[in-house]
């Protein structure tokens, strides 16, 4: 495919594009400007998610074990956010992260979890407990990493992904399948292959490309928040995206020209 073309993907009633990591950044600090907080987008995006989960567990999510792999990163705050709220529903979350430091926002959500008594347990190797809590998963959340990715997944991260995939349950991915390039770029590395994607804002052009064939699953699309007068102003002209639901399915895919917005 030459390089330029844009990847336009259906959600529901129209065409809308598929965009960058840096586009997706672009549109970020627009929500920052007018006044929008990371807590709120990842809230946002967490929520969505539990929904898609509680979906995938047959609208009945009371008492089942879900293991959510979370990164240090925005990706894995998103995860420990969909953690909370599956807990509230009743199931049984418990979350494993790579040993190391989080991010702010991410910290202030793992607090939030510990503060309800869901275990998150920082790991530097899937040990025995670790394993016992991927294995005995009804469902597992993929929030390792997002848009984030630098180079081939590496360490623990690299070592839950391998134990995922022997897994037979749903794995749902937040935003991309951890080790997709957002962008595109082909990597080399292990990726997970997720049954669903959720992916946020708007699709991301990896997710869209023949290299994501295998990986991406049923891909959905969660609502963050961005108003339509944000995608305007940054020269994309879209119908409102959402109908009321926290979350839309995207279904299919086709190509335009660089500079189609
Ligand atoms: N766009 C929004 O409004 C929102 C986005 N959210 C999510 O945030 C991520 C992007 O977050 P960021 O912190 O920039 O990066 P990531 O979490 O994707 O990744 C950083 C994390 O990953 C580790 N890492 C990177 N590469 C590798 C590798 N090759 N091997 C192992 N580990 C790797 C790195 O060390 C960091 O720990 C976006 O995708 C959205 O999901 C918010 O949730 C909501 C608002
Ligand atoms: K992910």
């Amino acid at each position: 495919m030459a390089e330029g073309t844009r990847y336009y993907t259906w959600a529901m009633t129209q065409w809308i594009p598929a965009i960058t990591s840096h586009e997706m950044q672009d549109v970020d600090e627009a929500l920052f400007k007018m006044g929008y907080d990371l807590r709120q987008l990842m809230e946002n995006a967490g929520a969505a998610m539990a929904y898609l989960a509680a979906r995938y567990l047959h609208e009945n999510p009371a008492g089942k074990k879900i293991a959510v792999l979370c990164g240090h990163g925005h990706n894995g705050g998103g995860g420990m956010v969909a953690a909370r709220r599956l807990h509230i529903y009743g199931a049984q979350p418990e979350v494993l992260v790579p040993a190391g430091t989080l991010k702010p926002v991410t910290w202030h959500q793992r607090r939030l979890l510990e503060n309800m008594g869901v275990r998150v347990s920082q790991i530097s190797r899937v040990d025995e407990q670790s394993w016992q809590t991927i294995i005995g998963a009804d469902l597992v959340i993929d929030a390792l990493v997002g848009y984030g990715l630098k180079g081939p997944l590496s360490g623990v991260v690299a070592d839950m992904l391998n134990h995922v995939g022997t897994m037979s349950c749903p794995v749902i991915s937040l935003d991309v399948p951890s080790g997709l390039s957002s962008d595109g770029e082909i990597l080399n590395g292990a990726i997970i292959e997720a049954t669903a994607t959720m992916t946020l804002a708007l699709p991301k052009k990896g997710l869209v490309m023949p290299q994501a064939q295998g990986y991406v699953g049923d891909l959905y699309l969660a609502d963050i928040g961005v108003p339509g007068e944000l995608y305007r102003k940054m020269g994309w002209s879209m119908a409102p995206i959402f109908n009321g639901s926290p979350y839309i399915p995207l279904t299919d895919t086709k190509t335009g020209e660089e500079g189609d917005r």
